[in-house]
């Protein structure tokens, strides 16, 4: 059974004020299997984002289903779930990570890295020393570990997300450019991490401007031109008829 099977997936978007509905996607179809990395590429505006964002929820797809295989609920489509059971799964399952940062104001660096763990059960001084860890290997200055993040730069907001993310070790991780604002040097980090992550078993979907990032890493890219899915050097056709 697959991880994650994405089948004749579309969405669209009502602009109120002109008072129009535009489909944004259409008919998107792939699957991945478990510890899968999935790269999703195609010109701005083509909808990647689009299906990350319907992956974790935040929106609803207009047709289609996005069928998780759930450790804890067993086969589910994401889009028909319980709120309750969505919450659930982004808190133990299911991670999120994009360019931008967004958290609870008032919280140190720290502390939010020790919250993603202590929100899974973790014991409160194993959490202090995994988040030390896990701050020390995005590279971020211990001096900024106490401070709160809305005066942190792009680069160190971005490290921070992924941090937060990775620490709990998701089953699943949608990776909406990561990378956009990181030097090599912290582009190295997030692909070892990711490494990593795969070799313990989770499943990943990203979108990533840098091709070269992705080379090496994806088991399987899918074009959003195309509607092709390639896996590895050999190209099959899903959904072809865009
Ligand atoms: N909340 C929204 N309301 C209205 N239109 C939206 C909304 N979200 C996305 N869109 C539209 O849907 C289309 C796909 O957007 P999406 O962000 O998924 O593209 P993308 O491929 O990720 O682009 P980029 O590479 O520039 O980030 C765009 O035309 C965008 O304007």
């Amino acid at each position: 059974m697959s991880m994650l099977e994405i089948a004749g997936f579309g969405k669209r978007f009502t602009i109120h004020h002109l008072n129009k509905t535009m489909p944004a996607i259409e008919n998107i179809s792939f699957s991945l299997e478990a510890s899968e990395f999935i790269g999703i590429v195609g010109k701005s505006g083509s909808g990647k984002s689009t299906i990350l964002k319907s992956i974790y929820r935040t929106y609803l797809p207009d047709t289609g289903r996005i069928l998780y295989n759930s450790e804890e609920f067993g086969l589910v489509d994401l889009s028909q779930i319980s709120e309750r059971q969505m919450l659930y799964l982004r808190k133990y399952e299911i991670g999120y990570v994009s360019q931008f940062l967004n958290v609870m104001p008032r919280t140190t660096c720290r502390q939010l890295v020790v919250n993603a763990l202590l929100e899974m059960g973790e014991n409160e001084e194993l959490a202090e020393l995994e988040a030390e860890k896990a701050l020390t290997h995005f590279e971020l200055d211990p001096k900024l570990w106490d401070s709160y993040p809305n005066t942190f730069s792009g680069g160190e907001k971005l490290r921070l997300n992924i941090a937060m993310a990775t620490v709990k070790k998701p089953r699943l991780l949608l990776l909406d450019e990561p990378t956009a604002s990181l030097d090599q040097q912290s582009k190295i980090k997030v692909r070892e991490i990711i490494e990593k992550l795969k070799r313990n078993g989770t499943t990943l979907v990203g979108i990533f401007h840098d091709i070269e990032f992705m080379e090496g890493l994806c088991d399987k890219v899918y074009d959003m031109q195309s509607r092709t899915l390639t896996v590895a050097e050999e190209k099959v056709g899903v959904g072809a008829e865009s």
